[in-house]
């Protein structure tokens, strides 16, 4: 293949990346095969596909963290062979992955230069390259500001600008928009348009298919390790995209007929948390939930609703406060115990707190649930029951794996949140707490996400959901209450709110109408 080979209707002369024939295998798995796409220069290009079809894989491969076991990468015309990132950004390849990867106690300045140190030195020269750069696309970053005194979509400027600063002009995004408010996401668009205008060139991730119908040139869809087709967003919808993934209609969440009872199972009084500086992260929280009622707490990254969690779990010790489950005060229970009253819990962080990820499955399955059904028979754990019990997650859940011996770290990210998702659903919960349950899953899992949640409902548990999806959260949630800053600001009838209207609300901007609602 030559560098003008491009397909017919195409524009650019040159293709930035073409990838032919790539493969690659890991233990019972293989990950990528027959991988072909060609990405061309100044576009925006989205990969889309299920949990598992091998996104992640085929960007590690581009930037050099895996290497293929078969097939060609060609950057700008040249075909190249990466060993590992350093390879990537030699051949002007940058990636910024989800979990941001910052010094919050530094500048932007040094923030961008720590590491890169070569290119422009770490004085004058190095500041008047960031600002050209943040000028030159917008970003509206101060090089002396803190990182942790920005907002999430500025932090991801600072990743982005950091890639660029290296002398990327192939930018990898991995799943961008998980973590951004309506208004961010805007922002983010922004920024793509004016880094395409200026001849780079975007690859990016995403499961939401209207944000690829809204940014995207050319879109692939990769479905059982390989790419299965093109689409152009003109004239496509969701569901066409939906089904090339995986050929099943698009699910929305929909809120049923209240199932709403009087019965308060969780009751959280006057909640308050400092962190080890003395710093409130949580400040008088007041917060019932009732059985048969899902609440929803929406909030930008960052404002207390991790901490929220983690105190109601145990994980944390509040400085004052109430919390009771079913009548019960639970204040001072370890979170053991908490989960033996029946909390079931879906993580944030899947591999902090939900995984083991070098055990199988099986095991994983009885990790928080050593002391009940079915992983013990008297005393012992039950193994075979245990087994059992993930074989029948796996089916209902479609955890896609090669079976219950696998190690959890070798499942693909959607699938992981899978199985946490049938394990806590298990427990007989009364109380579910669920922190981003559907983040990084396909449209196909998130539908059976919310269907276990809707049923969950159905059957008189009280659900606390965090989400940074507004259209899940308004979709599940009977009540949404806003955190900003450590404290429950405004709630909100789903039925009446926007997502944009949420979404200012969540960034302070809406207080009158906040009043309005209280
Ligand atoms: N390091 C690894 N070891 C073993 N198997 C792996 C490894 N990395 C990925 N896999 C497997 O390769 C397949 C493709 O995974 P990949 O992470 O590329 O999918 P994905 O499309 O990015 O999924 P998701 O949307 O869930 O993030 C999955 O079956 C996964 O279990």
């Amino acid at each position: 293949m030559t560098a003008t080979d491009t397909e017919p209707g195409a524009t650019h002369a040159t293709d930035a990346v073409r990838v032919r024939g790539v493969g690659k295998r890991f233990p019972g798995v293989i990950a990528n095969h027959d991988v072909d796409i060609t990405i061309r220069s100044g576009t925006v290009h989205a990969l889309i596909g299920e949990n598992g079809a091998g996104k992640s894989t085929l960007m590690k491969i581009l930037y050099g963290v895996q290497k293929p076991d078969e097939g060609t990468l060609t950057v700008n015309g040249k075909d190249v062979s990466f060993s590992s990132p350093t390879d990537a950004i030699a051949q002007g390849i940058g990636m910024v992955f989800q979990h941001f990867m910052l010094a919050d106690n530094l500048t932007v300045l040094e923030n961008v230069v720590l590491g890169a140190e070569k290119m422009y030195g770490i004085g004058d020269k190095a500041r008047a390259e960031i600002v050209r750069i943040s000028q030159a696309y917008g970003f509206g970053l101060d090089p002396d500001e803190l990182v942790e005194d920005l907002g999430v979509g500025e932090r991801q400027r600072v990743e982005i600008l950091k890639v660029l600063y290296r002398g990327a002009k192939i930018i990898i995004l991995d799943e961008p928009t998980a973590v951004l408010v309506p208004q961010e996401v805007d922002a983010l668009f922004a920024n793509l348009r004016e880094l395409k205008a200026q001849g780079n060139t975007i690859l990016f991730i995403s499961h939401k298919l209207d944000e690829v119908l809204a940014i995207a040139d050319d879109i692939t869809v990769m479905r059982r390790g390989t790419t299965v087709g093109e689409a152009k967003p003109q004239g496509a919808t969701k569901r066409q995209l939906a089904e090339l993934m995986v050929g099943s209609e698009l699910p929305s969440p929909e809120t049923e007929e209240s199932t709403v009872t009087d019965q308060v199972l969780l009751e959280v009084v006057d909640l308050t948390l400092h962190d080890s500086f003395g710093r409130a992260l949580l400040s008088d929280i007041d917060l019932t939930i009732r059985k048969g009622e899902v609440v929803g707490i929406a909030g930008v990254e960052g404002n207390g609703q991790a901490e929220l969690v983690e105190a109601i779990m145990g994980m944390r010790k509040p400085s004052a406060g109430r919390i009771s489950v079913g009548g019960q005060d639970i204040s001072h229970w370890d979170t053991r115990e908490r989960r033996g009253a029946g909390i079931g819990y879906i993580p944030e962080d899947r591999h902090r707190h939900g995984l083991l990820l070098d055990a199988p499955l099986w095991e994983n399955r009885v990790l928080g649930f050593q002391d009940r059904p079915p992983a013990v028979k008297g005393i012992m754990i039950d193994r075979g029951a245990a087994r059992e019990d993930t074989e029948r997650i796996v089916r209902e859940y479609d955890v896609r794996t090669p079976g219950i011996d696998t190690a959890a770290r070798a499942l693909s990210g959607g699938n992981q949140q899978k199985l946490i998702v049938g394990r806590e659903m298990s427990g007989d919960p009364v109380l579910l707490i669920a922190a981003h349950p559907t983040r990084g899953v396909d449209v196909g899992a998130q539908a059976a996400i919310w269907e276990h949640i809707k049923r969950a409902r159905r059957q008189g548990l009280a659900v606390l959901l965090v989400s940074a999806d507004l259209d899940e959260l308004i979709g599940l949630s009977d009540r949404i209450e806003v955190i900003l800053r450590g404290r429950l600001v405004g709630e909100f009838d789903p039925k009446q709110i926007t997502p944009q209207d949420l979404g200012s609300a969540m960034t302070g901007g809406h207080d009158d109408e906040t009043e309005a609602q209280q």
